[in-house]
């Protein structure tokens, strides 16, 4: 009952949000339009149980002409109900994707804002899947919600409706009970209220099994998913690597998971298919069986016969709504559980950025990067670096060296201002901007001009500039297909993709620019060549690079060695043999 409440309240916590945002009337009113013609829809299930008095009675008499009466009847009551399912099934439609396109939105929104989407991936696994959240859950969840949520609200419509018929039409049955005779009014309506009551619990019994199974289902099809992308994105690697068969191992592993879980799922699909086809089969024959005698004893006629029967039927359907939609409730249940735990995991990082781990105030004097207290961790907890005091000078270079592991591309992560283990403060002077250029460059698929352009739209740069710096790193070659949409980030070389970045930056012109093993895959000349053309270009911009090669040195001004023998490593200037201050 605990579990029903939460559930119930989960369900409200995420259907309530549309109904109340800048779209509620036109959600309000395609709902209102929904449940309208649900309710028509009822109405002309009770007009057809009404006609079935009239149409059988006529049968029973052999009177051809209220025959035909009642065959036009019929014809006006199907008529409506034919447009009312069309209508009904159009504007549901209508209703789904206008939410589904409002919830999508506001799910991208939070999880692209503030770094939501990296948080989730540090925090490991309590949202996993978010790209399947965004897109199946979310059109599950919308779609289910209305059909269920409509289709309920008809039940008990047609449950009440039915009721009232099945209790007027059901005379009171006498019990002969210890010599005294009980009689029990409206007995029909019981007696289908006690038969559907057993069947729901039996089938909640049954099919108990099937929210964790498809809850695991969903999950195992998005890692299998994930892990072909992976693939396809990685296949030049793999080629190399001859790791075909490992993939095949793994996916295979991958699939296992589905198998088994689908063979499980099966079993308990099986199990409540028994009981509720043999259930459905049953309540066809029931209403009759339970009505059959006042027939036989001349009590009621056909008509009143098939009147009773359907209205039984309907209460006896009403009822057992629950086990007819078990599946799709328990369905509708794990994609609540899966939606609900990621809007938590969302507003969990998205509390965390609110107070981000190294936030320092913006200071108006003072170098153009203060580091203060640093603590930076794993996200394990695990001491990483420590630092006290570095402040970097406007228009500085400083060099960050170190062994590989030590944490140096972490320390840039914690200046950026993305990594969310430690504490400590980070300050840049108030108004400047900070960049950052990674090892391996995110290369969108698509136009090269967006790839160079990115984050901006490529429209909002003019194309001569965007020209002018394409040729300025070395890639003019790729003047001529700026509006080319390829794969890029296989197109171009690692090299290439280095230059882009370079790019980018004098596009962006920050005043502080991070670079992290940023020319790791050109050659000396063209590492030269980058450098200079950002001291030429953007000589007030302060500089932090990470590198291991020599080379590196005379571009710099400072150069802070990370130690690689202690725990937390601490900056140092340098004095090892490779390297000598500057
Ligand atoms: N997301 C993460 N989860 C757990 N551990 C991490 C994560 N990111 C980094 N680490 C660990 O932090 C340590 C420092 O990693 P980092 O990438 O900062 O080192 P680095 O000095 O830049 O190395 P390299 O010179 O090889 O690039 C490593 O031991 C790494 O395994």
């Amino acid at each position: 009952m605990r579990a029903l409440s939460k559930l119930l309240g989960d369900i409200y916590r995420l259907s309530m949000p549309y109904f109340r945002s800048e779209e509620r009337w036109s959600a309000m009113g395609l709902l209102g339009a929904v449940i309208g013609l649900e309710l028509a829809w009822v109405g002309a299930t009770v007009m057809l149980n009404e006609w079935n008095v009239a149409f059988y009675n006529a049968l029973q008499e052999k009177d051809f002409a209220a025959f035909k009466t009642q065959l036009l009847v019929f014809c006006g009551i199907a008529a409506g109900a034919i447009i009312v399912a069309v209508y009904q099934i159009y504007l549901k439609q209508w209703l789904e994707i206008r939410w589904r396109r409002w919830l999508t939105r506001r799910y991208l929104d939070a999880w692209l804002s503030d770094n939501v989407h990296y948080r989730l991936r540090l925090a490991g696994d309590m949202a996993d899947n978010p790209d399947q959240r965004i897109s199946e859950d979310v059109q599950l969840f919308v779609a289910r919600t209305i059909g269920v949520g409509v289709g309920l609200l008809g039940t008990v419509v047609s449950l009440v409706s039915f009721s009232v018929i099945l209790w007027t039409l059901s005379g009171p049955l006498a019990i002969p009970l210890f010599g005294h005779e009980i009689n029990i009014p409206g007995y029909l309506f019981w007696a289908a209220l006690i038969y559907s009551a057993l069947g729901t619990l039996l089938a909640h019994y049954i099919g108990r099994p099937l929210t964790k199974l498809n809850f695991d289902q969903q999950r195992y099809e998005a890692d299998f998913r994930v892990d072909l992308v992976r693939v396809r994105e990685n296949g030049e690697q793999i080629a190399l690597l001859d790791g075909g068969p490992a993939e095949d191992r793994k996916l295979e592993g991958r699939f296992s998971r589905i198998w088994g879980n689908f063979f499980d799922l099966m079993k308990a699909q099986k199990r409540l298919t028994w009981f509720t086809a043999g259930y459905n089969q049953i309540s066809t024959i029931f209403p009759f069986v339970v009505v059959s005698p006042a027939f036989f004893a001349g009590q009621i006629q056909l008509g009143q016969l098939m009147q009773t029967a359907s209205a039984f039927s309907s209460v006896q359907g009403s009822f057992s709504f629950f086990v007819s939609s078990y599946v799709t409730l328990a369905e509708w249940a794990s994609v609540v559980n899966r939606l609900t735990g990621f809007e938590a995991a969302m507003a969990a990082a998205k509390a965390d950025a609110d107070a981000p781990s190294f936030a320092g105030t913006a200071h108006a004097e003072g170098p153009a990067v203060a580091l203060r207290g640093l603590d930076v961790r794993l996200p394990g907890g695990e001491a990483l670096i420590a630092m006290e005091t570095l402040d970097i000078g406007h228009g500085e270079r400083v060099l960050f060296t170190g062994p590989s592991g030590t944490g140096k591309t972490t320390l840039l992560r914690a200046i950026a201002g993305i990594w969310p283990f430690g504490s400590g403060s980070v300050a840049l002077k108030d108004g400047h901007r900070l960049m950052v250029l990674p090892q391996k460059p995110y290369v969108p698929v698509g136009r090269l001009d967006a790839a160079l352009a990115y984050p901006h739209a490529p429209e909002s740069l003019p194309k001569e500039r965007l020209v002018e710096v394409l040729e300025a790193v070395g890639l003019g070659a790729l003047v001529g297909r700026l509006e080319a949409e390829e794969q890029w980030p296989h197109v171009l070389s690692m090299g290439e993709q280095q230059r882009l970045s370079f790019a980018r930056a004098l596009l962006e012109m920050p005043d502080v620019l991070l670079l992290d093993e940023a020319t790791s895959a050109l050659d000396e000349a063209s590492e030269a060549a980058l450098y200079g053309l950002i001291r030429t270009r953007l000589p007030a911009a302060t500089l932090v690079s990470i590198g291991h090669r020599s080379t590196l040195m005379e571009h710099h001004d400072r150069v802070l060695h990370l130690t690689g023998e202690e725990t937390p490593r601490t900056l140092r200037p340098a004095t090892a043999p490779m390297f000598v201050s500057a």
